[in-house]
């Protein structure tokens, strides 16, 4: 480790038992020093400032891994242009960083933890600053998607039918995020349910959380003619390059989106390819998308769909959730099998568990971070940091 990366990692840590005063001083004083700033961000902060305590642990823990670390902020830059970050507000926010990590760094804050803060904050700022304007050269900041199609199931869940006015470039797998003009700047992430496809059209799944802002005005306030505004896509859930071996793709009710479009870009380019689709929902109301995945299976000779239901005892077939039909799967995993996991973080880190006891290597199993990771899991890494934290260097 660079002696730069073990100050900052160590400097951080010192931050862990402030960490939501230290995120709230860091946004109050960027709005003090630029109030223009202000209006970039949504009226309720706190769930902002868990996703930039949260950005801030994965750049600090990705030090060590550069690729990694570029890829997520380049991801970071071309994200920003839809809030209207321009290149110099950089220098504002590294000001209003700086700042804060001093502050709460107290007595133990020292002219050599600084230069390697200031030093890391402006490579980071030059990754994303270049890959936004990269990206400028062929994308616009955000898109308005019409609304084509919009069907309810249930109380709770909708599948919508987007046209995004440009051009929207994702991959199978990939997430959007979308923004309703109930709720100015407040944005929220939902995979694409499908492989690109000639018309440009998305299609997401979407399920209203309780108190959730975005999902409910998606669910029950939203109707076809609609604009929405959406972001570029982003995530890492896409089939991996190098791998053409079988696949196993484990969802969890509306986790099923981006396993979907998996499943299309397969069908549609490697028909012969084995894939086992295992879908688990709590009752027959959620196998909303069980039809299009019927016919799937049809027209493409290498896909298996079994769905499982865990909170419906009248079900006429398969009981219990995606992680239960896998403890019960009587076929062995190949060694060539990546699998994909996605659902509530609950499910996935059952299936994650159950498929290392069955022997899945970590490298062949694939899942996102879940954009609804508990608030506080920043803070526990901080202090899980600090405990481990060696003294200090300096
Ligand atoms: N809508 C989207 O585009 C995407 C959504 N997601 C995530 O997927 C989740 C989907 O939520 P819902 O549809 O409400 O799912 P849900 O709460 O209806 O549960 C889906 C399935 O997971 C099972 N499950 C729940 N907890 C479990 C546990 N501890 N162990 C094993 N199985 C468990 C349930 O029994 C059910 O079979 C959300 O957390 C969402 O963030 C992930 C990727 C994309």
């Amino acid at each position: 480790m660079s002696s730069d990366s073990r100050i900052i990692k160590e400097s951080f840590a010192l931050m862990a038992p402030e960490a939501d005063k230290a995120s709230a001083y860091f946004y109050g004083r960027l709005f003090a020093e630029h109030p223009q700033l202000r209006t970039l961000f949504p009226p309720a902060m706190d769930r902002q400032r868990d996703r930039m305590l949260r950005a801030l642990t994965r750049i600090v823990w990705s030090l060590e891994d550069p690729d990694s670390l570029t890829g997520y902020l380049r991801d970071l830059g071309r994200d920003h242009r839809k809030l209207g970050i321009r290149p110099e507000h950089y220098a504002a926010v590294g000001t209003a960083l700086i700042a804060t990590l001093r502050k709460f760094g107290g007595p133990w804050w020292t002219p050599r933890m600084e230069a390697a803060w200031t030093a890391a904050f402006s490579a980071a700022a030059a990754t994303m600053i270049d890959a936004a304007e990269a990206e400028a050269e062929h994308s616009p900041p955000w898109w308005v998607g019409e609304v084509v199609g919009h069907e309810r199931y249930g109380h709770d869940l909708a599948v919508l039918t987007i046209r995004p006015d440009q051009p929207l470039r994702h991959v199978a797998g990939q997430h959007i995020s979308v923004q309703t003009a109930r709720w100015p700047r407040v944005w929220r992430r939902y995979s694409v349910a499908n492989a690109p496809r000639p018309d440009g059209a998305l299609t997401l799944h979407v399920r209203a959380v309780p108190g959730g802002w975005v999902s409910g005005a998606l669910v029950r306030y939203t109707k076809v003619g609609d604009r929405l505004t959406l972001g570029p896509a982003m995530g890492g859930l896409t089939l991996q390059a190098a791998s053409g071996g079988d696949l196993l793709l484990v969802a969890g009710g509306t986790g099923l989106a981006p396993l979907k479009a998996l499943a299309e870009q397969v069908a549609a380019t490697e028909p012969g390819r084995r894939v086992h689709l295992v879908w688990g929902v709590r009752t027959t109301v959620d196998l909303y998308a069980l039809p299009q995945l019927r016919a799937l299976e049809a027209g493409c000779a290498g896909l298996r769909v079994t769905v499982a239901v865990s909170d419906d005892p009248s079900f006429d077939g398969l009981q219990g959730t995606a992680a239960d039909v896998l403890d019960r799967l009587d076929e062995p995993l190949g060694p060539d099998t990546d699998v994909y996991v996605s659902g509530p973080a609950a499910m996935v880190a059952r299936t994650v568990g159950v498929l290392r006891d069955r022997g899945v290597p970590p490298e062949r199993i694939h899942h996102d971070e879940p954009e609804e990771a508990e608030p506080q899991v920043a803070a526990a890494r901080f202090v899980e940091q600090r405990v481990t934290a060696r003294q200090p260097a300096i």
